[in-house]
């Protein structure tokens, strides 16, 4: 399916906020990994959170679920002997088990997104478990990939933090249940180092006991642990969140958005401070963001690596604003669903944005007249480039179509009918 967004003038209205992407994997893998039953209050629908709700299901995890909360009954330090996991184009999820996966006998990940995740890269998860004698066949660093895990006990282990930190993740989430104590050493330059504390968030809230130093690049984790059935809440989500405020950033807006909390984890909240770095009206008061835009942005320079998963959303906004922005320290975007930095460029370009790219950067020499799109936009199997290009068609002159746009699920399928309940002009074509 395809979408067609017009241009759109004006936003208003008042919408809540997805839930948490992160915040849905993180708790859903908690309680699978605890012994008793869990409940998680209001988690995520989306084809990524429906990817772990399957594989811990497949694991063996009991599931129930209504509108408001899943149930779920855990597998604990024994998942069930399973031959293949599915976990869709979920990078998060499958780095996470291919942890779990250590607990296993044997478990093939299978490759159902070759142009998308099977692209992406895990060789140094793969190393690290290697270094905790767990078996690993993969395919040059990447998917299929089959984990004979046996018994690791723990020890020391060596991660790098350079590509992803959901290696690391995965790690924080296995080490625990091991017979042994384990320390991590974290190498190189942790990316997305933010997202770690979301980790360790939900580590604590399961009962689990972990020393980390405080600039996250070592840990020790005592063996032998559980994880406790708990009652968990999961948040409003930032990052889905941030495409939506982008867009009334763009133009004449009043939006509201409700239950995004002030004090969140998220790095992605960095989205509040640099709409009011770029001079957008905005205030967020009692978990409601309020931005009331008038179209005219001011460009900044942000280190993107604190807020990767809106570093797109921020780009799709500095398109329109007066002067040039610069994204720096955005590395790893090159290495998520596509590359987001080429293959977004490439895509801002076509619909007229004035974009440079370096190794780590993204430069945006702001257009604030608008840019002229009327071109149709390859959407790379990438929810976040969908949920940008969007922005960016909400202020061009000719309408954009944008291919494939019903990957926008990975994250946030109701996007669409939320930009609508707003008032964006977007239709669904076939
Ligand atoms: O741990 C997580 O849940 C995530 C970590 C981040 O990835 P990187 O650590 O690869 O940047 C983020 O982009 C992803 O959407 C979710
Ligand atoms: C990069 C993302 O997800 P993942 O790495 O979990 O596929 C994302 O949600 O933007």
């Amino acid at each position: 399916m395809d979408i067609i967004v017009r241009p759109t003038p004006k936003l208003q209205g008042e919408i809540g906020a997805l839930s948490s992407k992160n915040y849905t994997t993180r708790y859903l893998l908690a309680a699978a990994l605890a012994e008793g039953t869990s409940t998680v209050y209001y988690p995520a629908h989306s084809e990524d959170s429906d990817a772990m709700r399957r594989c811990i299901q497949d694991l063996g995890a009991v599931l129930e679920e209504d509108d408001e909360k899943a149930v779920i009954t855990g597998f604990g330090k024994s998942p069930r002997n399973v031959k293949e996991l599915n976990v869709g184009n979920a990078g998060a999820v499958l780095r996470f088990l291919m942890g779990v996966a250590a607990l296993s006998e044997e478990v093939t990940f299978v490759n159902t997104y070759p142009e998308s995740l099977g692209k992406r890269p895990h060789d140094d998860l793969i190393d690290a478990l290697g270094q905790l004698g767990v078996q690993v066949e993969h395919n040059d660093g990447k998917l299929p990939i089959t984990i004979r895990g046996g018994s690791p006990k723990g020890g020391r282990i060596t991660v790098s933090g350079e590509v992803s930190s959901q290696y690391l993740s995965a790690l924080l989430f296995l080490t625990p249940l091991l017979a042994e104590d384990s320390e991590i050493t974290v190498t190189g330059d942790l990316k997305s180092k933010v997202v770690v504390g979301q980790t360790l968030e939900v580590l604590e809230q399961a009962g689990i006991m972990i020393h980390a130093d405080e600039d996250y690049m070592f840990f020790r984790v005592p063996g032998g642990q559980s994880y406790k059935a708990q009652i968990y809440t999961v948040q409003g989500d930032y990052p889905g969140s941030a495409a939506v405020l982008a867009a009334a950033a763009v133009t004449e807006s009043d939006v509201t958005i409700r239950n995004l909390a002030e004090d969140s984890k998220q790095g992605e909240r960095a989205i509040i401070d640099v709409l009011r770095m770029m001079q957008v009206p905005l205030t967020h008061e009692n978990g409601n963001v309020r931005v009331q835009g008038n179209g005219r942005l001011k460009a900044l320079e942000f280190d993107g690596d604190t807020a990767t998963d809106a570093v797109l959303a921020m780009v799709a906004a500095a398109v329109f604003a007066e002067g040039t922005s610069r994204f720096y320290n955005v590395e790893n975007l090159r290495y998520k669903e596509c590359d987001r930095i080429t293959d977004y460029l490439t895509e801002l370009r076509k619909a007229g944005a004035n974009v440079e790219e370096r190794q780590a950067e993204i430069i945006v020499h702001g257009r604030p007249e608008g840019v002229e799109g009327g071109v149709e936009i390859n959407a790379h199997y990438d929810h976040r480039v969908i949920m940008a290009l969007t922005v960016v068609g909400l202020r061009s002159k000719q309408p954009l179509r944008i291919r494939d746009a019903h990957h926008v699920a990975k994250s946030y399928p109701q996007y669409f009918d939320h930009l609508k309940a707003l008032g964006a002009d977007v239709e669904w074509v076939k």
